[in-house]
């Protein structure tokens, strides 16, 4: 039976970090965009980081950064992987990989079958591709899930993973069409915009797991 990986994101205090490291999340996610109600200043992100043991992953979520800050960011934070959500290209991407010895993912925003084609050209640039829906207010974080059925139905070639309005009651459906090995939510465990609930973080691991 195939272990999936859980990734919850956009956690902001030592307790919901806690909950998530206790509960078994594989990944936790700090939101490093200043715009976003998750986001968290570095100096913030390095003490969170602190508490999480080598046993989960950090993941430290940039958009549209520029290389100098990317580069103090990583430095400060030390995360295992740098996810970008932004408008980043293969070739920026590229560039960093062959700088940086962080595993990198990049966020795909998925409107069709055309997106996950388009992807492709993330190939050699990043180690995993997280698919989302489309931007919306924000570049992520929306809450907005992607049609399930266009990633059952795809040939992939590069590591991937399923975001994009999950929660503990849809994600077992999520698995379940989309054969997703690692499932990524964030706003689906609030209880408003920018608070974790602890239930909920619980809830969408055992829901993973049980999926
Ligand atoms: O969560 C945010 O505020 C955010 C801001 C900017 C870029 C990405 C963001 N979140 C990431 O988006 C996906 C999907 O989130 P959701 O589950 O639909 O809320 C996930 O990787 C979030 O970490």
């Amino acid at each position: 039976m195939t272990r999936r990986l859980v990734k919850v994101c956009g956690l902001t205090t030592p307790e919901t970090v806690d909950a998530a490291v206790d509960a078994g999340a594989d990944y936790i996610g700090l939101n490093l965009y200043p715009p976003s109600p998750r986001y968290v200043p570095v100096d913030q992100a390095v003490k969170l980081r602190m508490r999480i043991p080598p046993t989960t992953k950090v993941v430290l979520l940039l958009v549209n950064e520029q290389p100098i800050p990317t580069a103090q960011m990583v430095d400060a934070v030390k995360p295992d992987v740098v996810q970008f959500h932004g408008g980043e290209t293969a070739q920026w991407l590229g560039m960093l990989k062959g700088a940086v010895k962080e595993e990198i993912w990049k966020a795909i925003g998925v409107k069709s079958a055309d997106s996950l084609k388009n992807a492709l050209r993330f190939k050699g640039a990043a180690h995993r591709l997280l698919y989302d829906a489309a931007p919306g207010v924000l570049p992520g974080g929306n809450g907005v899930a992607i049609d399930w059925t266009l990633l059952a139905g795809f040939c992939h070639e590069i590591p991937w993973g399923l975001a994009g309005g999950l929660t503990p009651d849809n994600v077992g459906e999520a698995v379940r069409i989309s054969g997703a090995e690692l499932l990524d939510a964030s706003s689906g465990l609030e209880s408003a915009p920018g608070v974790k609930d602890v239930g909920k973080i619980r809830a969408f691991i055992e829901a993973v797991r049980a999926a």
